[in-house]
C-alpha cells in the first residue's frame, strides 16, 4: 500500500516511523510519502490560510495550494493508471469504524490531506476528497492525529502486519463485542486473582466466559453496539447476540 500525505506539520506524522507501521514500512508493505503544503503555495509568504468569507473565528485553508499538491500527486499515478482514494479527516465526517478500516485496507493507494484551522475550502472538498472521516465527537487542532489514528487502524489489517493473524480477527469490534478482560502472571497479585477457568484448561468452559465476559462489558459500556448486534441478527434472521 502506498500512503500520501499532505501537511503543514510533517513533523507531527513522524510517529509513523515507529512500532507497527515503522515495522510495516521497513518491510515493504507500506510505502509512506511526506509533503508539506507549503511547497504548492503560490505566493511569496508560503501562505496557505485566509480569512473566511462570511466572518467567523479562525482562518480557512487556501484552495490554491491544495489543488495544485492532489494535481501533482495524482499525476504520479497517471502513467500506469492508478488513481488514489483522497481522505480527509474532519470532525463533519462519516463516523471511522472497524469496518471502515478493512475497506481503505483494500486499497492500494491512500492520499490523506491534513486539515488545519477552521478547515479546509469547500471547494476543495467537493472536488478532490473521496472520503471524510472522523474519528470522534470532540474537537482535534488538525488531521494529522486522525491520520495516525486511521492509518495505526488500517496497517494492522494489512495482510503479514500482525503476527498473530487470530488477533487480528477476534480483537474488539470485528464480532460486534468488546474484548473480555485478559491476564498474565502471577496468578495472584496483591489480593486479586486471575479467574480459575482461564487457569483450567478447559478451552470450551474459557470460550464461553470469554463471550459471557463480552456480552456483559459490552451490554454495560455500550449498549449501542449490542443493538447493532441484534439489528444485524434479525436482518439475516438468525438468534440475537
Ligand atoms: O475534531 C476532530 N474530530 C474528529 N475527527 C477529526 C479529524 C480531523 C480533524 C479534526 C477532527
Amino acid at each position: 500500500m502506498r500512503v500520501d500525505i499532505v501537511t503543514i506539520f510533517p513533523d507531527y506524522l513522524s510517529p509513523l516511523e515507529l512500532s507497527l507501521v515503522g515495522r510495516a514500512r521497513a518491510r515493504g508493505i507500506l510505502d509512506v510519502h511526506l509533503h508539506d503544503l507549503r511547497q504548492w503555495a503560490d505566493d511569496v509568504h508560503r501562505s496557505v490560510d485566509d480569512a473566511p468569507y462570511g466572518g467567523g473565528p479562525g482562518m480557512v485553508m487556501r484552495p490554491q495550494p491544495w489543488w495544485a499538491a492532489l494535481t501533482e500527486i495524482r499525476a504520479l499515478g497517471a502513467a500506469d493508471g492508478r488513481r488514489p482514494r483522497i481522505v480527509v479527516p474532519t470532525p463533519v465526517g462519516r463516523p471511522f469504524t472497524q469496518a471502515y478500516a478493512a475497506d481503505l485496507a483494500d486499497v492500494p493507494w491512500l492520499v490523506f490531506c491534513c486539515g488545519r484551522y477552521e478547515g479546509i475550502d469547500a471547494r476543495v472538498i467537493d472536488e478532490w476528497a473521496d472520503d471524510e472521516i472522523s474519528i470522534g465527537d470532540y474537537v482535534l487542532a488538525g488531521g494529522e492525529v486522525a491520520t495516525l489514528v486511521i492509518l495505526e487502524a488500517v496497517t494492522r489489517l494489512l495482510p503479514g502486519v500482525v503476527g498473530n493473524a487470530e488477533s487480528v480477527t477476534d480483537d474488539s469490534f470485528t464480532d460486534g463485542l468488546l474484548e473480555a478482560p485478559v491476564y498474565t502472571r502471577p496468578a495472584v497479585w496483591g489480593d486479586r486473582e486471575v479467574p480459575a477457568v482461564l487457569r483450567s484448561g478447559d478451552h470450551a468452559a474459557i470460550g464461553r466466559w470469554r463471550r459471557a465476559e463480552a456480552l456483559r462489558r459490552t451490554a454495560q459500556r455500550r449498549p449501542d453496539l449490542l443493538a447493532r448486534q441484534d439489528q444485524a441478527a434479525a436482518d439475516d434472521g438468525s438468534g440475537g447476540a
